[in-house]
C-alpha cells in the first residue's frame, strides 16, 4: 500500500517507519527530520527497533496514495486537512488524540475512518525515533459497523507488524478515550504530576468528574458510554500508565501549545451544542487555555 503520513513528529515517524517495513511510505515532516531521513534513513529504537528507509518531504501537496495517516498535533489538523485537499488519496485516518475525524472529514472528499494508538513515541533527534511502549492500533468507521475498507487497512497495518484491532464500535471508542484524555491530561498538565498520583487523590476525583461529564456528553450524541465505564476507563489507564507524563503535561512542561481544544474544548463545544453544561471541562479548559495565553507557549 501506498502511504502518506502527514506530520511525521513523534507517533508519525514511529508508525510511519513501521509500515515503511513492507509498504511504500512517504514522510510529510520538518526539516531536518525530513532531510536527515531521506539522506541516511531512519533509526527505530527502544521498544521496537530498525532500520528503514520511507521517502520523507517538506513537500506537502500534491502527493498521491492509498492512504494517508494523520498524526499532527490536533491544533493543525485543519491545515493538515487543506494541505491533503491538494493530494490524491484513497482514504484518511487519524491517529490524533482528540476529535479531529469530524473536522478532516468536512473537508475532504475521501473516505475518514476514525483510529487511536497507544504506541508511545518520541522523536529523539532527526532520523532517530524511540518507541516508547508498544501499543495497539484501533480504527474502523467512524461511524461504526463493519468496514471494507478499515478491514484493508487493518491487514496492511498488521502485515507491518501493527498490533492493530479493526473495531466496529469506533464511536464508543473515540469517547472513551476522549474521556481518559479529557480527566487524565487536563488534570496532570494543571497539577504537574505523572498520570499515577490522579490514584486514590482529589486530583483523581476530578479527573473521574472530567470523564463523568464527557460520558454524558457521548450520550447526548446517542454514543452508549455509561458513566462507571468512563470513570473505570481512568482508573485502568491511571493504574497501567502510573509512571507516565501525559502528552499534556509533556506539552506544558515543553511550553508548548497544548490539544486542549480538541480534548476538553470539544466536549465543552458539543455540550454547548446540546444545551447542556459542563462545568469540571470547561474550567480544566479555561485554566489551560489562561496558561497558553499567559506566559505558557513559547
Ligand atoms: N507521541 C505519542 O506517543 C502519541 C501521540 N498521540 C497523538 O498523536 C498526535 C501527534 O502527536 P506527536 O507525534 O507526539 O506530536 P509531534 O508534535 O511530535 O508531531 C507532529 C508533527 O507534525 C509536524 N507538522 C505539523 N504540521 C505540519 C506540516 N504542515 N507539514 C509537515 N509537518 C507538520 C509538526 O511539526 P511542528 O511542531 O514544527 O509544527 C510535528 O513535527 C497528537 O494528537 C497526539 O496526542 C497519540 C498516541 C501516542
Ligand atoms: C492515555 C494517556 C493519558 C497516557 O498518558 C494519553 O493518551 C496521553 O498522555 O495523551
Amino acid at each position: 500500500m501506498r502511504i502518506l503520513v502527514f506530520g511525521a513528529g513523534s507517533l508519525g515517524t514511529l508508525v510511519g517507519g513501521l509500515l515503511a517495513s513492507v509498504h511504500d511510505v512517504t514522510l510529510v515532516a520538518r526539516d531536518p527530520h525530513a532531510a536527515r531521513v531521506s539522506a541516511a534513513g531512519l533509526d527505530i529504537v527502544g521498544a521496537e527497533s530498525a532500520h528503514v528507509s520511507p521517502a520523507a518531504t517538506t513537500t506537502e501537496t500534491g502527493h498521491s496514495a492509498g492512504l494517508a495517516l494523520v498524526t499532527v498535533k490536533s491544533f493543525d489538523t485543519a491545515a493538515a486537512a487543506d494541505a491533503l485537499a491538494d493530494c490524491d488519496v484513497g482514504a484518511v485516518l487519524s491517529l490524533q488524540n482528540g476529535l479531529t475525524e469530524e473536522m478532516l472529514a468536512s473537508r475532504l472528499d475521501a473516505p475518514v475512518l476514525a483510529g487511536t494508538a497507544t504506541y508511545g513515541a518520541r522523536l529523539v533527534e532527526p532520523g532517530r525515533v524511540e518507541c516508547t511502549g508498544v501499543g495497539r492500533v484501533v480504527l474502523g468507521a467512524l461511524d461504526g459497523g463493519p468496514d471494507p475498507l478499515a478491514e484493508r487497512v487493518g491487514k496492511a497495518f498488521r502485515d507491518a507488524g501493527l498490533d492493530t484491532l479493526v473495531a466496529t464500535d469506533m464511536p464508543r471508542r473515540r469517547w472513551e478515550k476522549l474521556a481518559v484524555n479529557a480527566g487524565i491530561n487536563a488534570v496532570t498538565a494543571l497539577s504537574r504530576v505523572e498520570n499515577g498520583a490522579l490514584a486514590g487523590d482529589d486530583a483523581g476525583e476530578l479527573a473521574h468528574r472530567a470523564a463523568r461529564e464527557t460520558a454524558r456528553v457521548a450520550r447526548l450524541e446517542r454514543v452508549s458510554l455509561p458513566n462507571r465505564v468512563a470513570r473505570e476507563a481512568v482508573d485502568r489507564v491511571v493504574e497501567k500508565t502510573a509512571a507516565n507524563r501525559s502528552s499534556m503535561l509533556q506539552d506544558v512542561e515543553s511550553e508548548k501549545q497544548t490539544e486542549v481544544d480538541a480534548i476538553n474544548g470539544a466536549v465543552v463545544d458539543i455540550a454547548a451544542g446540546h444545551g447542556f453544561e459542563v462545568p469540571t471541562n470547561r474550567t480544566l479548559a479555561a485554566l489551560l487555555r489562561a496558561w497558553e495565553r499567559g506566559e505558557g507557549i513559547r
